[in-house]
């Protein structure tokens, strides 16, 4: 099936050989164009195409220079290069796969074996990327998972002291939950717990605003440029949705309904601080949430 949600780059100070390459993969995905290597990073920056066309020889910087620049920036390095070249030269060719190129195509060009080569790389990226989200999912909840919380967590807190804002991060543990899987049966709790990830999802709203199921019964949420005042309205929101959600738990001593305690953070941005210790005193203040009585929220500055 066509894919026109993919992007692809084309890098050719030609514009003849731009416009074969236009009309061989314009049914294939969306065409971005550059003409020189400096509107091939600025583009690559601002688009960030799935796949690059990359000519190897250009007035301004070489192919083999622009994905130097392409790969040694984080935000880029996932893009895809093929080299497009009239240069048979094993020696370049193995350059070009060195610095990190997926692959040839030499002018002139063949158009069959242009579309192949594309379509084959467009294919694979896909995958990769289902791979990828699919890696970073919880199964149950469908909400993400530690190991994709463990990057977010250290991104944004490299993120916080950079903009020189407030993050708040809180852990979120379900209460009596062993209680409710006793009585209720261990699928009661599960589907127990998707309302619970269900809860958190109808209240974060931000793009950034980030949960994650941290492991059986917690959850961890990352809440950028957030003070005090503020993630204490949001945690408020999260346990209302959950209230409203009624679900039962006649075995909790906290209440009759299933609810949650929280431990909550705040990291200045003038901070260094690791991950292990934002988690280390969250689970501090979550067990002080357990201890008075649960169902609460307990928040600090770090
Ligand atoms: N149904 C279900 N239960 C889970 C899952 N993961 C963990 N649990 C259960 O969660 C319960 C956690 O129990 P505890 O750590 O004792 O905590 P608790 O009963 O909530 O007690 P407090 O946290 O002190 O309120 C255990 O019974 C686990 O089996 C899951 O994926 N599905």
């Amino acid at each position: 099936m066509k894919n026109l949600s993919q992007k692809v780059l084309i890098v050719d100070d030609e514009k003849a050989n731009r416009k074969i390459l236009k009309e061989l993969l314009q049914d294939e995905a969306t065409i971005i164009f550059a003409k020189n290597g400096a509107q091939a990073v600025e583009l690559a920056r601002k688009h960030l195409p799935d796949l690059m066309l990359l000519d190897v020889i250009m007035p301004d910087r070489s192919g083999f220079e622009v994905i130097e620049e392409i790969k040694s920036d984080k935000k880029t390095m996932n893009i895809s290069v093929i080299f497009v070249t009239g240069l048979a030269n094993s020696d370049d060719e193995e350059r070009g796969f060195d610095l990190g190129g997926c692959d040839y195509i030499y002018k002139p060009f063949k158009a069959n074996i242009v579309i192949a080569r594309v379509m084959m790389h467009l294919e694979l990226i896909k995958q990769r990327k289902m791979l990828n989200e699919v890696a970073h999912l919880d199964a149950l909840t469908g909400i993400s998972n530690r190991r994709r919380m463990d990057i977010v967590l250290a991104d944004e807190l490299a993120a916080n002291k950079r903009d020189h804002k407030k993050l708040a991060v809180a852990l979120i543990d379900v209460d009596y939950f062993k209680h409710y899987n006793d009585h209720y049966g261990h699928g009661a709790g599960d589907a127990a717990l998707k309302k619970v990830a269900t809860s958190f999802r109808e209240v974060l709203q931000r793009p950034r605003d980030f949960v994650a199921r941290y492991g059986g019964e917690e959850f961890l949420i990352i809440l950028p440029d957030s003070n005090i005042e503020g993630t204490q309205l949001i945690i408020n929101n999260v346990m209302k949705a959950l209230a409203e959600k009624a679900i039962k738990h006649e075995y909790s001593l906290a209440s009759e309904f299933l609810t949650i305690s929280i431990g909550a953070v705040i990291v200045e941005s003038d901070q260094s601080i690791t991950p292990a210790d934002v988690l280390a005193k969250a689970d501090k203040l979550l067990y002080q949430a357990k201890e008075n009585g649960r169902n609460q929220l307990v928040i600090e500055s770090l």
